[in-house]
């Protein structure tokens, strides 16, 4: 007769130790019947948090990967709201709205000076510096009304986000063709006085972390002299702190944006860009070398 397998061991055993026992019984017997997906999830959902917490780069990558994916997301909601209206300017408004929580999520503190800078009521062009993606956060804190940014054409192909910018209004340039480039930017001065729109443009023309302000490109001057409309520039400080991308690093970090007064072009021709461009250049260089000395949170008043 064959031997049962562990006869005594069971029947040795008191109630109360197989109820114990029973839980975790089930417990391991249910993990073995775990199919190979859910095997892979549940490694996964522990490795992700640890991972997250012990490679500053796979933080960096995770959270840039986030802040694109959560742009695309939210352009979804964002464009049946758009289309009600068509292409229109005061869409601005609502990507502006559907973005301004997104420094909460990344705990990033941005601190605005200069806001009496703004109050002018004509149209006028805004020239910021351009140091990542991430100074959409900035730009949506002080996006001014009826203000649209001129972006490469390569973002109208970003997907939604290319469909919500476009349904915005913002300005498509080919870079690589600069005759295309000027007309859509003469086309643009027109726009700006017949039904009164602000342009953003970033003169530096790429995303630039060196620390410093690459050498202007002229368009955003010509624009301004073409439109007679006043310049003003916006500097956002060095994100060197909390974000670089070279050392793939992204923490929480603070960031000021500060808003100079405006450079008036009236009476100014295209002769006067060249000369225009490098003071509004040499301002903004003087405000962002004055604001990367300042330790973070200890800068001067006036606050708003
Ligand atoms: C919820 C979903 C939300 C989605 C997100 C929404 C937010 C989206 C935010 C998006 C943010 C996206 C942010 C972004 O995508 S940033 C990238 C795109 N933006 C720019 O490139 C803007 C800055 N670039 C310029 O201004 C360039 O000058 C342009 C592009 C115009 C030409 O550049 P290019 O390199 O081809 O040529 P050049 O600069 O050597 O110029 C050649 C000559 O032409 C002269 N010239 C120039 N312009 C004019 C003019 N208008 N009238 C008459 N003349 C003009 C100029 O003085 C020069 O002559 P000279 O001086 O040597 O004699
Ligand atoms: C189905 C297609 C899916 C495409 C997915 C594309 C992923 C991009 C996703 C979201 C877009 C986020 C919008 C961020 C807007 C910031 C624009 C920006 O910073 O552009 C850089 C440009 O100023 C200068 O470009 P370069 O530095 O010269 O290069």
């Amino acid at each position: 007769m064959p031997r049962q397998k562990f006869p005594r061991f069971h029947a040795g055993m008191s109630s109360n130790v197989v109820k114990a026992a029973s839980p975790l019984a089930s417990a391991v017997t249910g993990a073995m019947e775990l199919s190979v997906a859910q095997w892979l999830l549940v490694v996964c959902l522990v490795a992700f948090p640890l991972l997250y917490e012990w490679s500053v780069s796979f933080k960096y990558f995770c959270k840039m990967a986030f802040y694109n994916g959560w742009i695309l997301t939210l352009a979804i909601l964002a464009i049946p709201i758009c289309a009600v209206r068509g292409r229109n300017v005061e869409n601005m408004k609502v990507l502006q709205f559907m973005l301004l929580h997104i420094k909460y999520l990344y705990g990033i503190k941005i601190e605005v000076r200069g806001w009496e800078n703004f109050n002018i009521k004509e149209p006028y062009v805004v020239v910021s510096n351009h140091q990542s993606s991430l100074d959409l956060l900035g730009m949506m804190e002080i996006l001014p009304s009826r203000c649209v940014p001129i972006a490469k054409r390569e973002l109208m192909y970003a997907g939604t986000a290319g469909l919500a910018c476009w349904l915005a209004g913002v300005i498509f340039i080919n870079r690589k063709k600069t005759d295309d480039a000027i007309s859509v930017m003469t086309e643009a001065a027109e726009t700006m006085l017949k039904e009164d729109v602000r342009v953003w443009v970033f003169p530096e023309g790429t995303r630039n972390h060196s620390g410093s302000l690459l050498p202007f490109k002229r368009g955003a001057f010509h624009l301004a002299v073409k439109a007679q409309v006043p310049v003003i520039p916006v500097v956002m400080s060095s994100y060197k702190d909390f974000y670089c991308k070279k050392e793939r690093k992204f923490t929480t970090g603070k960031c000021t944006v500060r808003i100079l007064p405006g450079v008036h072009t009236k009476g100014l021709s295209s002769d006067d860009v060249p000369e225009l461009a490098d003071r509004v250049r040499g301002m903004m260089l003087e405000a962002f070398s004055q604001m990367s000395s300042e330790r973070p949170g200890k800068g001067p008043g006036g606050v708003h």
